[in-house]
């Protein structure tokens, strides 16, 4: 099959087409693998290699690694003025918008997502992230304290607070917001004087191989940023290397409980950003139009591949079949088709296993007795495209109101009171993110408090901020990213205290 002429036009006019082989980045250089072979990366629209990257091994890691060890122990990032830190990253920030186009089409290319929320979201509001955390670089600050221990008699106590960069930072991130997800971590570490190794998907390598060089260029010293490509094996073996002091992760709960345990071992520091099932709770004052517009931004943007996407929606009885029928008919309406086409409103989904791993979803749904109201089946000839999908009447044991689906599938079922709704929602052993449906504050303010979980929403659904603290309660995750709080996740708490 060929690469579409859409594809094709657009890739060329940036220069990106047949990118080859590429190493991992380390120490300011690309290396080939030591001794694995390489991975092929897909477009998913429309199946073909686009490039094959390094399926990094032990060799690999441990040479990244060190690499990183070598930056941080040497001071040449660590050691900076905070401001010059700063005054570097926003440089990086700079380059990104710079290159903006490319990185979007290298993000459309291999994630198969629209080019408008990869030029949005990845690139802009990624370049945006660098920028804001590139400011906490001037600002982490510690506390003085009164100590008033008086022992010996007549010694007094100056005591302080600081914080210190946390060391060698493993990140290891998904593919769903490739460039996005991996700046939430990098700018970060960074900022805080932290020097990185950056695991990026197998399915989404691209964009992390070109933001190290614009790192390079931008004038962060050699080994400060790592990037090495492979799949779990390759960040397993990243997150056990003893030389790594912090691991961040992003991904499925399951493989985010094994990295807990492997740094649990030697006490390495760990954030955690999991899987989510997140419910809309619609209450009867909303307009059932409207709700339905913003439940179908809660899953059907990028394909359902969010890890907030609201996936379960309950409504209160009274708009149930309003609501199911505006939700089916804007699911119906949507165009399907390659994300490079400004026509196209959900693009392919990322791969075949993901293909394959949300029509078992799909099927098992069918055969569980859910009522297929949108959707379910595969689209277009070729690529990784699926319709998007409603359900209704799903019961709350059925597998698609239970776990993760991670695709533009959607179960929709009807409550009758808060405490029902309330009930059900945190019915999960998840806990990211969720949304209120209502215009009645008093409503909203009762429901807020009782939802289990790390973002709510109000009115509104997948809405992030650089300056809003990102994370999930019970398996949703441990830690946070974003905002003053993922200041703290990057550095280590020193008390100093001097008698006199
Ligand atoms: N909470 C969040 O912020 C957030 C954001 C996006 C995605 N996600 C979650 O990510 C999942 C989808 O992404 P995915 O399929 O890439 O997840 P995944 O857990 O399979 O993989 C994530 C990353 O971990 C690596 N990996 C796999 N096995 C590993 C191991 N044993 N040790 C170390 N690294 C390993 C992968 O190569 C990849 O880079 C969903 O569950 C989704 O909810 C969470
Ligand atoms: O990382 S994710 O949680 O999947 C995510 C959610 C929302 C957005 C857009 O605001 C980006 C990434």
């Amino acid at each position: 099959m060929k690469l579409n002429d859409l594809t094709q036009q657009h890739l060329r006019s940036l220069g990106l087409l047949d990118r080859g082989r590429l190493g991992n980045w380390i120490d300011g250089v690309e290396v080939a693998p030591h001794d694995g072979g390489y991975l092929p990366v897909r477009d998913p629209a429309t199946e073909l290699l686009v490039a094959e990257v390094a399926d990094s091994r032990a060799a690999d890691i441990d040479r990244a690694v060190q690499a990183a060890r070598r930056a941080f122990d040497n001071g040449a990032w660590t050691g900076l003025r905070p401001a010059e830190r700063e005054r570097l990253l926003c440089r990086l920030a700079d380059l990104i918008e710079a290159h903006g186009d490319e990185l979007a089409a290298l993000e459309t290319l291999e994630t198969g997502k629209l080019l408008g929320i990869a030029r949005a979201i990845d690139v802009g509001a990624g370049a945006e992230h660098v920028r804001y955390m590139a400011g906490w670089a001037t600002k982490i600050e510690g506390s003085t304290l009164d100590t008033s221990i008086g022992v010996p008699p007549g010694t007094r106590y100056h005591a302080y607070t600081q914080r210190e960069p946390a060391g060698v930072v493993a990140a290891v991130v998904p593919w769903n917001f490739p460039l996005a997800i991996a700046l939430w971590k990098v700018a970060p570490a960074l900022a805080c004087g932290c020097t990185v190794v950056l695991k990026p998907a197998p399915e989404t390598p691209l964009t992390a191989l070109r933001l190290a060089q614009l790192a390079q260029e931008a004038g962060l010293p050699a080994g400060v940023l790592n990037v090495v490509t492979g799949g779990g094996e390759a960040g397993a073996a990243l997150v056990a290397h003893p030389g790594v002091d912090k691991i961040s992760f992003t991904g499925s709960t399951a493989v985010g409980k094994a990295i807990g345990h492997t740094a649990l071992d030697r006490m390495a520091r760990f954030t955690l950003e999991l899987g989510g099932k997140s419910p809309m709770i619609v209450l009867d004052d909303m307009d059932p139009e409207r709700a339905a517009q913003g439940a179908a931004m809660g899953i059907f943007f990028n394909q359902g591949q969010v890890c907030t996407a609201g996936s379960r929606v309950y409504v209160q009885r009274a708009r149930y079949a309003q609501m199911l029928e505006a939700l089916a008919a804007q699911a119906a309406q949507l165009r399907i088709g390659s994300g490079f086409d400004p026509q196209t409103q959900i693009g392919p989904l990322v791969s075949q296993r993901q293909l394959d791993r949300v029509m078992a979803y799909v099927d098992g749904a069918r055969a569980e007795g859910a009522r297929l109201v949108a959707g379910g089946r595969r689209a277009l000839d070729g690529g990784y495209f699926v319709q998007p999908t409603v359900f209704a009447d799903t019961a709350p044991d059925q597998r698609i109101v239970r776990e993760e689906i991670f695709g533009p599938v959607v179960a929709v079922m009807p409550f009758d009171d808060e405490d029902e709704a309330l009930a059900l929602a945190n019915d999960t052993p998840y806990g990211l993110a969720a949304s209120v449906w209502s215009n009645d504050l008093s409503r909203v303010h009762r429901v807020v408090p009782r939802l289990k979980a790390g973002i709510v929403w109000v009115n509104t659904h997948n809405m992030l901020d650089n300056n809003l603290p990102f994370g999930g309660h019970k398996q949703s995750g441990y830690g946070r990213d974003l905002g003053r709080a993922a200041i703290e996740q990057y550095t280590e708490l020193k008390s100093v205290c001097i008698a006199y």
